[in-house]
């Protein structure tokens, strides 16, 4: 995949999103592939271990832009406990839900089959809830009122402020890889910087009864997230046993005629991993970041809901994305979101925070 070469402008279509669009159709299904497991061991390596592991992350960020981590420092007890909370969260009524609603263009709060991708053309069959840390005022469910979600803001900071963890963790490997000091990444992500932009969020995709879940009029099932890459550095995605959809596609073949896509099963105990357009970048395009989406399983069939949780490490507004190749010219992450979002989503969603 080939990135812009005009940062700058806000009238060019960028050809991620060209892609994108392309990308609506079912295709196939491909178990040929495999997605990398790399045991992490609650992250007690020896210098010679952490070195061999940066070879597997690097061959893995490489090649197919997917991994999946174990031994990565959350417990099973930990990964429940967070769905438990998103479970109540969404369970709270559509009209307390509205009070925390989310603002155009910022990446918090809720919203109920809002998210259009450029690749379907139709709202993701998801609602969900995010956190960015300096975005929350007015953001949060009054909890007194809502004994159901009690505790809900503090879990979820806690839980967030553990993915930050893990994030970070995997970033340092990239960074040294790619001849950058090893808290390199680390410093342009500070949860404390009003600039900062990292997200957890809830997904909560609806049940489907037989008779709604129909093809549209191109044979195409209804999308729970259409076709896309993610914008940010690094994602880290909580899936729960048994709840699948996640299929993954390394960009090199995603503008190919036969779209072949590799479905991810759903493990609570895994954190599947991928890398993101901003890190795609960041690497003057030496690691991929990927086409995903979820589908729901077969059409004209009860489809059970599904939870899952992705963390977004999305770097610092202000943070300059400078590839040490000096591919694409520099610009800050804050530039690069406004024109990604522009792009996606129209004029509306832009300039904001
Ligand atoms: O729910 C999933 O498995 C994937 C979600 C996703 O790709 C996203 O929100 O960017
Ligand atoms: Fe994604």
């Amino acid at each position: 995949m080939v990135h812009s070469t005009t940062p700058t402008s806000t009238d060019t279509v960028p050809p991620e999103l060209e892609l994108e669009s392309r990308m609506g159709g079912v295709g196939t299904e491909t178990t040929d592939r495999a997605v990398p497991v790399i045991d992490v061991r609650n992250w007690e390596l020896t210098d010679e271990e952490w070195d061999a592991k940066a070879e597997e992350f690097w061959d893995a960020a490489t090649t197919i832009g997917f991994f999946q981590l174990t031994g990565f420092g959350i417990t099973r007890q930990e990964i429940e406990a967070q769905f438990a909370e998103a479970e109540r969260f969404f369970a709270l009524p559509g009209d307390t839900l509205a009070t925390v609603a989310k603002p155009k263009g910022r990446n918090v709060g809720f919203e109920h089959r809002s998210q259009i991708r450029p690749s379907t053309g139709t709202p993701d069959e998801k609602e969900s809830y995010q956190i960015t840390r300096p975005l929350m005022e007015g953001m949060w469910i009054d909890e007194d009122a809502n004994p159901s979600v009690a505790g809900f803001r503090e879990a979820s900071l806690a839980f967030e402020a553990k993915c930050h963890e893990v994030a970070m963790r995997v970033l340092e490997f990239f960074a040294v890889k790619l001849g950058f000091p090893k808290d390199y990444f680390r410093k342009v992500h500070d949860p404390e910087s009003d600039l900062h932009q990292c997200t957890l969020r809830m997904i909560h995709y609806m049940a489907m009864d037989a008779r709604h879940n129909v093809a549209d009029e191109h044979g195409n099932p209804i999308w729970r997230a259409g076709a896309h890459t993610d914008f940010n550095l690094l994602t880290l995605l909580f899936q729960t046993d048994g709840q699948s959809g996640l299929q993954v596609m390394p960009g090199a073949e995603a503008g190919g005629d036969v779209q072949a896509w590799t479905p991810v099963p759903a493990r609570t105990d895994v954190l599947t991993c991928n890398i993101g357009d901003m890190l795609m970048r960041w690497s003057d395009d030496r690691l991929k970041s990927n086409f995903h989406r979820v589908k729901a399983a077969d059409i004209g069939v009860d489809i059970p809901e599904r939870y899952s949780m992705p963390y977004f490490a999305q770097a610092d507004r202000d943070a300059v994305i400078a590839g040490p190749r000096g591919k694409y010219p520099p610009m800050t992450a804050g530039e690069y979101l406004d024109m990604r979002i522009q792009a996606n989503f129209g004029k509306a969603e832009s300039g904001k925070r």
